[in-house]
C-alpha cells in the first residue's frame, strides 16, 4: 500500500506580510517548508513526497531540498491561484502505484510522526481521515457586526493538515468539485461534500498553520520546547 505525501507550498502568505513567503521564513534556523518536509520524510508509512510550489519558485525549492538533504522527494510541480488548485496539480502529478494521499499545508511544521502515522492509518481503515482538535473558543456567526447565534462547541473541531484519503476518494471529491464548481478551504470538505464519510483523528494544539507573524513567535517557542 503506496502513500505519498502532497506538501502544498505554492501560497503567497498574504496575512504574513513579509517580503519573502512564509514557507521559506527561518523557523529555528531552516526554513519552514524544510522543518515541515522533514517531518513528513521521517514517516515509516509515507514513501514518496511531491511538492507543490509556485511557477517562479521551484527551482529555489529543488535547492533547499538538495541543500538540506531532504529525503523521499518525487517531484516538485507548480500550483495553482487556490489552495484547492494546487492540491489538484499534486493529485494529477502523484506515482501511478500511489493508493493514499496525504495532503499537508508547507506552512504547518509542527506537525509530528505520530500525528501524521494516525491520519494516513485513518485512511487506510476508514476511506478518508483529517487531524483536529476540538475547539476552545465559544464561536459565534456574526452577519455585518451582529450577532446570529452561538454555535453548539461540544461539537465544533478546529481542523488542520495532514489529511488521508484513499486515492480514488481524493481524485473523484477533486474531479467533480471541478466540475460542479465545488469549492472548500479544505480537502476533508470536498470529499464530505462528495459524500464519502470523513474520520476526525484528534491532533494536537501545537500543531498550528503559521498565518499571522505571531504564529511565528509562537512557533518559535514551541519548537524549543521540544528540543528541551
Ligand atoms: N494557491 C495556494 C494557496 C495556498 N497554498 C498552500 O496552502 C497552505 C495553507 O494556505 P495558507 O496558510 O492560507 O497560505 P497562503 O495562501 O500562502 O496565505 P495567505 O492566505 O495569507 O496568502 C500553505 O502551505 C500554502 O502555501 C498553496 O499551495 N497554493
Ligand atoms: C487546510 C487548512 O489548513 C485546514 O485548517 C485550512 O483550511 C487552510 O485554509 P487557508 O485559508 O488556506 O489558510
Amino acid at each position: 500500500m503506496q502513500t505519498e505525501a502532497i506538501v502544498v507550498a505554492a501560497g503567497k502568505g498574504t496575512r504574513m506580510g513579509t517580503d519573502m513567503k512564509k514557507q521559506y521564513l527561518p523557523l529555528a534556523g531552516a526554513p519552514i517548508l524544510v522543518r515541515t518536509l522533514q517531518t513528513l520524510a521521517a514517516c515509516p508509512s509515507i514513501d514518496r513526497i511531491l511538492i507543490v510550489a509556485a511557477e517562479e519558485d521551484l527551482d529555489y525549492v529543488q535547492e533547499l531540498v538538495r541543500e538540506h538533504r531532504v529525503e523521499k522527494i518525487s517531484r516538485i510541480v507548480p500550483g495553482g491561484q487556490e489552495r484547492q488548485d494546487s492540491v489538484l496539480y499534486g493529485i494529477k502529478a502523484v506515482h501511478p502505484e500511489t493508493e493514499y494521499i496525504a495532503v499537508h499545508d508547507a506552512a504547518r511544521p509542527l506537525v509530528t510522526v505520530d500525528e501524521v502515522e494516525a491520519v494516513i492509518e485513518t485512511a487506510k481503515q476508514r476511506g478518508a481521515g483529517t487531524l483536529g482538535v476540538p475547539v476552545k473558543d465559544t464561536i459565534k456567526r456574526v452577519e455585518r457586526g451582529q450577532v446570529r447565534e452561538t454555535l453548539p462547541r461540544e461539537q465544533l473541531w478546529a481542523v488542520h493538515t495532514p489529511q488521508a484519503f484513499q486515492r480514488e476518494v481524493l481524485e473523484e471529491a477533486h474531479r467533480r468539485s471541478q466540475l460542479e464548481g465545488g469549492f472548500g478551504t479544505d480537502d476533508a470538505s470536498l470529499v464530505e461534500w462528495a459524500g464519502y464519510p470523513v474520520r476526525m483523528v484528534q491532533g494536537s494544539y501545537e500543531n498550528i498553520k503559521i498565518t499571522t507573524p505571531e504564529d511565528l513567535i509562537i512557533a518559535e517557542t514551541l519548537w524549543e520546547k521540544r528540543k528541551g
